[in-house]
């Protein structure tokens, strides 16, 4: 801001977002559109697009939290452009207001941007919901107002858009749940704030990073140098879980997959290239990587596996069962990476935290967990987080709710273990395993079994490289 003349980043966020607008309207002449208003610099970007509309035909009416205090420059535009500004809350106005928003074919929320804090106040809830009730397409600027930007958590009533338009970077709160769910479809626009960025707090892989960081064998390969996974999981009650593992994990590019455990013939009818062992993990032979969890159950032979796998020094994955059975202090002192892999559920157990609280707040509370065990945490649900000390949290922008179903969890840790078999480093497995799971449940005909996206996982890893 301190190097451009004043105002010229507000005008170059209002020109694109007066532009969204346009497309989003099908044209602004004779289109209502109806600004809320508050009175930080949100507002002014909301009343300077607004005005842009309404020179290009569109009526405007702007309602204002608190007219005092409304924007100057923003409102006297809106003005000169032949829009008409009301007060939210006095007796005179109200009714036409709320009349404004019922009628609008779009609403803009201008209430509050990344300077606002906590839920929304009463007055400005008023309007969110009236937006919400109408049918007017909500969008958006900068972010939904009511979220927190920097965390992903709606501490109390926020307003819910049908777009966000947002300005310069994309914020935690438009990638992370329950704030995304409010926010959208995203755009971004480039007000040049590019080369004056910090570093990121949080990251989205994209295909091409995801496709630079997929296993490629080369001609000098042959099944121990691409990698050999070991999959411990399933048990006498829950072969299905050895199954599915076995099934990510023959898609995540290791050259073997050797399965350890009682599900080894149903394994095996399933899969026959699959090396099974049945004895203990520690005289399984040699892995690169290990998964250890699905299915597994309780019972002393659980237990001891756990307690071998966590003993290697290769990489290890953790899930489900696996959570429950290992032992803290083992998962602490390991040198070799430790991926651990659970949904808000184990997550809250082991922060001996609630799940809601989990749910509510997942960035914090990966950070947490990744901080508490020294270890590479996935968090799993709405929102797929990839936490590493000391590094940028990732969010996986895959994905759909048609993943909740049973075994799907049990084809990630397969899929994940195998790319970290395959030389790929803790947080980048992670990342990776998710991106292509998550796709793989975007692409397979819904509702489908968990075996099912195993399936899907040699066609997405296609289209994410697509010379594979
Ligand atoms: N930075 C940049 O480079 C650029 C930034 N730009 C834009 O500026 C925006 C940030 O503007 P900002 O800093 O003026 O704050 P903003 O979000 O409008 O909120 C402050 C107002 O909200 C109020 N308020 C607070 N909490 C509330 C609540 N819960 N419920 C209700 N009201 C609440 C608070 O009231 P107060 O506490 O003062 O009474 C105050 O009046 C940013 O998001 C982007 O849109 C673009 O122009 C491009 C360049
Ligand atoms: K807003």
């Amino acid at each position: 801001m301190s190097r451009l003349p004043p105002g010229t980043l507000m005008q170059r966020a209002a020109a694109g977002l007066a532009a969204a607008c346009g497309t989003l309207m099908h044209g602004t002449y004779s289109r209502r559109l109806t600004v809320l208003t508050g009175s930080g610099d949100n507002g002014g970007d909301a009343l300077y697009a607004a005005a842009r509309l309404a020179r290009r035909g569109a009526g405007v009416t702007a309602v204002l939290l608190n007219p005092e205090r409304a924007h100057p420059g923003g409102l006297a535009a809106l003005r000169r452009a032949g829009g008409r500004a009301l007060t939210a809350d006095t007796p005179a106005d109200a009714k036409d207001a709320d009349a404004a928003i019922a009628n609008a074919h779009l609403v803009l929320d201008g209430i509050v941007g990344i300077g606002g804090t906590g839920g929304l106040r009463p007055a400005a809830a008023h309007l969110a919901h009236a937006a919400h009730q109408a049918r007017a397409s909500v969008v958006a600027v900068d972010l939904p107002s009511g979220i927190v930007a920097d965390t992903g958590e709606v501490p109390g009533e926020a307003v819910r858009a049908d777009a966000t338009v947002t300005f310069g970077t994309y914020k935690p709160g438009l990638l992370i749940d329950p704030a995304a769910e409010h926010a959208g479809a995203l755009r971004l626009i480039d007000i040049g704030l590019g080369p004056y960025l910090p570093d990121p707090e949080l990251e989205a892989l994209q295909h091409s990073d995801v496709a630079a960081l997929l296993p490629t064998p080369s001609g000098e390969s042959d099944k121990y140098r691409r990698g050999v996974v070991g999959v411990v999981a399933g048990s006498e009650r829950y072969p299905g879980a050895a199954v599915l593992a076995v099934g990510g994990a023959l898609r995540g590019g290791a050259g073997a997959v050797r399965y350890v455990g009682p599900g080894a013939a149903a394994v095996i009818a399933r899969y026959p290239e699959t090396l099974v062992s049945a004895g203990p993990p520690a005289k399984a032979g040699r892995v690169q990587a290990w998964v250890v969890g699905p299915g597994l159950g309780d019972d002393r032979a659980a237990r001891q596996a756990v307690e071998q796998v966590l003993a290697s020094d290769v990489p290890v994955l953790v899930d489900a069962d696996g959570l429950r059975l290992a032992d803290r202090e083992q998962i602490r002192r390991r040198t070799s990476p430790t991926v651990l892999t659970p949904h808000a559920g184990e997550a809250a157990a082991l922060l001996s935290a609630d799940r809601a609280d989990v749910e509510a707040a997942r960035l914090a509370h990966v950070t947490r967990l990744a901080a508490a065990y020294d270890a590479t945490v996935l968090l799993k649900g709405s929102t797929t987080l990839i936490a590493e000390q000391g590094r940028p949290v990732r969010v996986n922008p895959t994905g759909t709710a048609w993943l909740s179903t049973a075994g799907s969890g049990d084809v990630l840790s397969g899929l994940t273990g195998s790319l970290l078999a395959a030389g790929l480093a803790a947080r980048d497995a992670a990342s990776v395993g998710a991106y292509l799971h998550g796709l793989a449940g975007r692409e397979a005909p819904v509702p489908f079994g968990a075996h099912e996206l195993a399936d899907r996982i040699p066609q997405v890893w296609r289209s994410v490289h697509p010379r594979t």
